[in-house]
């Protein structure tokens, strides 16, 4: 289900009783990234982001956020209506920028489900999430001037003193089980990343063996991925981490609901 009605999800102008979210889009898919790949799962994007990465493959969340807001009971009954899935996906936007996102996992953990939720790692809720995917993001994915889709770099500085909060990180890492998924531009992001993931080890007690650290090439279309995946799979195998496809895309290029 596409959701377009144009409002501002921090606005909170909205009248529906109880507790509710801006949602972008509900449909029902693959699982296209990291451990869980290939498994059936329903999706739900909530709209509005604290980042604004240049490459965001969902831009009408983040840059240009477009949404309905549904409340919570009506979110769950059309997760229901994809009667073949038990797994659910939480998504954005930054899904954890909404406090309401809480009480949807609890209740999607009510009734049965398995939770994963895709996070840029710079907010911790406690919640009921079986899989927490976090994606921290590198500086390459700050939108300079020259990368900017929607202006002259505005976002830039905000960006970049939000990507990383080891604190968040922290908590996510030590609460949940957990992947961290970082999107590779190419080879020169490497060096952040391991010196990130030592940073992460340095902050908990729990282990974050090299198996949770997945690699995935940057590409929003099939013809972009064909760009970055080669260097990446190489990148993967010389340093001993994951890498992980982007199956949607293999599958469906860039087709909205997928
Ligand atoms: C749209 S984000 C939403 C969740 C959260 N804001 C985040 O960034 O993790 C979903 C996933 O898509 C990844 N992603 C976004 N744009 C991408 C691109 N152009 N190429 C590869 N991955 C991308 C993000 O890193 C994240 O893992
Ligand atoms: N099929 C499919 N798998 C995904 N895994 C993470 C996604 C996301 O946008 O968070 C995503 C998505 O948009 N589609
Ligand atoms: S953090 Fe996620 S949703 Fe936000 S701009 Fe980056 S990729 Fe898009
Ligand atoms: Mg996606």
């Amino acid at each position: 289900m596409p959701v377009n009605a144009e409002s501002h999800p921090e606005s909170g102008d909205h009248d529906i009783d109880g507790d509710a979210l801006p949602i972008n889009e509900v449909f029902y898919s693959l699982q296209g990234e990291g451990k869980l790949a290939g498994t059936p799962s329903v999706f739900i994007r909530t709209s509005g982001c604290n980042l604004r990465c240049w490459f965001c493959d969902s831009y009408h969340t983040s840059w240009k956020p477009t949404h309905s807001w549904m409340s919570i009971e009506d979110i769950i009954d059309e997760v229901r209506t994809f009667d073949e899935a038990d797994h659910v996906v939480l998504t954005g936007g930054e899904p954890l920028i909404h406090e309401e996102s809480v009480k949807l996992l609890d209740e999607l953990a009510d009734y049965g489900y398995h939770t994963t939720v895709e996070t840029n790692g710079t907010i911790y809720r406690d919640t009921a999430i079986d899989l927490a995917s976090i994606s921290p993001k590198l500086r390459s994915s700050t939108p300079t001037t020259e990368r900017d889709p929607d202006g002259e770099g505005e976002w830039a500085n905000r960006h970049d003193s939000r990507r990383i909060n080891l604190d968040a990180l922290r908590q996510l890492v030590t609460n949940y089980e957990s992947q961290l998924k970082f999107v590779i531009t190419g080879a020169d992001d490497f060096e952040e990343i391991t010196d990130l993931v030592e940073r992460v080890r340095n902050q908990t007690q729990i282990a974050v063996p090299d198996d949770d650290v997945l690699l995935m090439p940057e590409g929003r279309t099939r013809d972009e991925l064909a760009d970055t995946r080669t260097t990446v799979a190489e990148l993967a195998m010389d340093h001993g981490y994951r890498y992980t496809p982007r199956l949607h895309v293999d599958l469906w290029n860039d087709a909205s609901g997928t």
